[in-house]
């Protein structure tokens, strides 16, 4: 009678546990895509599948074989699926049909032996055997699927690939325990096995909260530091990372130069066109810029029409010579929307990032530059010369 007790005790804990889960899975923030939000509906039925098998398990406990028989094999193997289909969903991904096919015959097999075993009277140890190796295909299939799609720099992919190596590793060394009867009541084995199942809901319910969370932040560290229209980096970027990078770049005596760009009369495209017809020029303007650019140039918003380059690595002749390169393929290439062909042309001002200043000076100096070269007429490259400087004061005072 104690036992029976226990093991209902046992039963509800166990419970609790996976609704406490479950419920804490909707206060997580769901994914836009739609395949990515249902993955947090398979790790809840992971949790209630998990949970069945138990009492399912403890039915053998209380003197209830046969439903044991029916139920305990195929809920962890179907609790092991959810594991797969998570992962699958949280790549975004839609089960293959071979998957699906697999996963149909998989349980079709588990169910039809644990109830065979039963009914022909076989040792437990049989249907035992049976759920261990059932357990590790599921898990074995995610990894596959996870060591073939995993973004290795998405810390949010990571995190799911440990969690299923532990799964793995979690169920190597308690299955062998379990099924060689180390502990011998049925009480005791019940408890062995709530331990298990108790590790395993939390390494999934937290796995899976710290991947969503990983995806969430790194979604946002991307929008922050990125233009939503032109997708180029924003000011954000430039305060937290560039000026470190070059300061880095000058620790290790490399050359920095700065470009500061600017569309010529990009109002009046606006006024004439209209706005939307604006943002496309922008858009094509960034596209061409970025053509001729290296993987390690950086092209920053610096505001409205205005576009900063830093050009890592590269002398005021190499420098100029880009610029020269970008304003001949901005100006060669115009604006084509519906029937309206619009000419454009940018202007330019250099810098070099000197050893006695700091990248935002050299900002300062490449957009003296940039001045210059729009009151000398625009459509032009300009490398900072200290008299611009003179003149842009002065120009502004008399202004
Ligand atoms: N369509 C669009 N226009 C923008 C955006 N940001 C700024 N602008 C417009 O860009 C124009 C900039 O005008 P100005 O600063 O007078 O410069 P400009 O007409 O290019 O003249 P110069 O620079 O002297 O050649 C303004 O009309 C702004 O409204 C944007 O995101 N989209």
């Amino acid at each position: 009678m104690e036992e029976v007790i226990l093991i209902t005790i046992l039963i509800a804990m166990v419970g609790a546990f996976a609704l406490i889960g479950i419920v804490f899975s909707y206060a997580l923030p769901t994914p836009s895509q739609t395949d990515k939000a249902s993955a947090a509906y398979y790790a809840r039925l992971f949790l209630f599948f998990l949970w069945l098998g138990f009492v399912f398990l403890c039915l053998r406990a209380l003197d209830m074989p046969a439903l044991h028989a029916a139920g305990c094999n195929i809920s962890f193997t179907l609790a092991a699926y959810m594991v797969f289909l998570t992962i699958i969903k949280r790549h975004g991904k839609q089960p293959r049909t071979s998957h699906l096919a697999l996963i149909i015959a998989h349980l079709v097999v588990v169910q039809v032996f644990s109830v065979m075993a039963f009914w022909l009277a076989i040792p437990f140890w049989f249907s035992d055997v049976l759920l261990a190796i059932s357990v590790f295909i599921p898990q074995l299939l995610a990894l596959q699927v996870k060591l073939t799609s995993m973004d290795r720099r998405n810390p949010g992919d990571r995190v799911l690939c440990h969690l299923l190596l532990v799964n793995i590793l979690v169920c190597l060394t308690s299955v062998p325990v379990y099924l060689f009867d180390v502990v011998s009541s049925g009480a005791q084995q019940m408890l062995l096995a709530m331990g298990l199942v108790v590790v395993l809901m939390l390494n999934v319910m937290l796995g899976f909260a710290a991947s969503v969370i990983h995806s969430l932040v790194v979604r946002l560290r991307k929008q922050i530091y990125q233009d939503p229209l032109t997708k180029c980096h924003n000011r954000h970027f430039l305060q937290d990372y560039a000026s470190t990078f070059v300061d880095t770049m000058q620790v290790h005596r490399e050359k920095v130069c700065v470009l500061v760009t600017d569309i010529d009369h990009f109002k009046s495209i606006n006024d004439q066109y209209g706005h939307l017809t604006g943002d496309r020029a922008l858009n094509h303007f960034t596209y061409h810029l970025q053509q001729e650019l290296r993987e390690s140039d950086v092209l920053i918003r610096w505001g409205g029409e205005e576009f900063l380059v830093v050009l890592p690595g590269c002398s005021v002749e190499d420098a100029s010579a880009l610029a020269e390169r970008l304003r001949q393929s901005v100006a060669r290439q115009p604006v084509i929307i519906d029937t309206h062909s619009i000419a454009l042309t940018a202007s330019f001002g250099l810098a070099e990032v000197a050893r006695d200043c700091d990248l935002f000076a050299a900002i300062d100096r490449a957009d003296s530059a940039l001045y210059e070269a729009k009151s000398s007429g625009r459509d032009k490259v300009i490398v900072f010369d200290p008299n611009y400087r003179t003149d842009r004061a002065m120009s502004m005072a008399f202004q």
